[in-house]
């Protein structure tokens, strides 16, 4: 993700890993786009693109008229909002930029982008420092499962749960899988890739072959990201995270959460609140059911709830909270 005098310059995920395509976006609706349409997707760099948006939409809205900016943009803001539901990043970045409106005078495009970048800035500092204190947890561990992708392509860059396989790996944890993540495969097609870019040996796996996995003994972590968690540690992820959660604590292994605490939504008391994205049915069905009176439909979550007791730590950039609970949380709030 690039800023540049046309705008923001998209990588198209959807694309890789077989084509590297980016694409420049002018206007906020079409960030929005981006957004939903997951060309962009990982929820801080969700909350990172939709940070540039409110600079394209107050780019857009002063040129239209200096003196309704403020309020013209609020349709935009709405957009943005609207892209995808579950990743709190997206709200938190919104809400960041639009608080900074109030603060200025004249052209609002210089102090927008100094926010917008201070956002992907400290994202990129979160993940560094994520990626060295989830690490040091893995004392005497050799092998690690990451779920989804959490790397730069899901962040500002480095990744969350992805940097902290970065960081063990120069630590000597050397046996790295990734599961593919069905049905959109940002295991299968970006994990892989980025490790692939990076020189790191890794193998991939079904979703279906985790459990098996771990009943090998050949990992001692499971590592994930995280869209939301709740007050009380309970963790929304993609889809097959609790599955991944449960077999775990099955097998002894033990499940990492690693994420800023920009994805820590204080005002959700619980998972049970979370609003879980469902997407298309033909992102998981056969084309050949795809016609008219078929009576196959498919059930599409994106996202599930790994409540907080399945979770022995939740690595952010403000410190390491173990065993999750409501009280433990607190340490880890802006005014703890
Ligand atoms: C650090 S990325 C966090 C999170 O976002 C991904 O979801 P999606 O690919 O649908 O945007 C996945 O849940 C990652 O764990």
């Amino acid at each position: 993700m690039q800023w540049g005098e046309q705008g923001l310059r998209l990588l198209d995920q959807r694309r890789l890993p077989g084509a590297v395509e980016y694409e420049t976006f002018d206007s906020a609706l079409g960030v929005a786009e981006a957004i939903a349409s997951m060309r962009v997707r990982g929820a801080p760099a969700i909350g990172i693109a939709a940070a540039y948006g409110v600079v394209l939409a107050a780019r857009q809205r002063y040129r239209e008229n200096p003196s309704t900016w403020r309020e013209a943009i609020g349709l935009d803001l709405n957009a943005l909002a609207g892209s995808r539901p579950t990743a709190v990043n997206l709200f938190w970045a919104l809400e960041r930029m639009r608080s900074e409106t109030g603060k200025i005078e004249g052209d609002p495009e210089p102090h927008l982008l100094q926010v917008a970048r201070s956002i992907h800035d400290d994202d990129i500092s979160a993940n560094r420092a994520m990626g060295e204190m989830g690490a040091s947890q893995f004392a005497g561990a050799s092998g690690v499962l990451t779920h989804c992708n959490t790397g730069s392509l899901a962040t500002g860059g480095y990744g969350t749960a992805l940097g902290v396989v970065r960081s063990a790996y120069r630590r000597g944890v050397s046996n790295i899988f990734a599961t593919e993540t069905r049905p959109w495969l940002q295991g299968a097609r970006l994990t892989v890739w980025e490790l692939e870019q990076d020189g790191i040996p890794a193998t991939l796996i079904a979703d279906s072959a985790a459990a098996y996995l771990m009943k090998t003994g050949v990992v001692q972590w499971i590592v994930v990201g995280a869209d939301r968690i709740a007050a009380n540690g309970d963790t929304a992820n993609k889809i097959g995270t609790y599955a991944l959660a449960v077999a775990a604590r099955h097998h002894g292994v033990k499940f990492m959460v690693v994420a800023p605490t920009s994805t820590i939504d204080w005002t959700t008391e619980s998972g049970e609140s979370i609003r879980i994205e469902e997407r298309d049915q033909s992102e998981l069905l056969n084309p050949y059911f795809a016609k008219p009176g078929c009576v196959i439909k498919a059930w599409n979550p994106v996202f599930d709830v790994t409540p907080a007791e399945l979770i022995d730590c939740i690595v952010t950039e403000r410190g390491i909270v173990r065993n999750p609970d409501r009280q433990a949380m607190r340490a880890l709030r802006a005014d703890a």
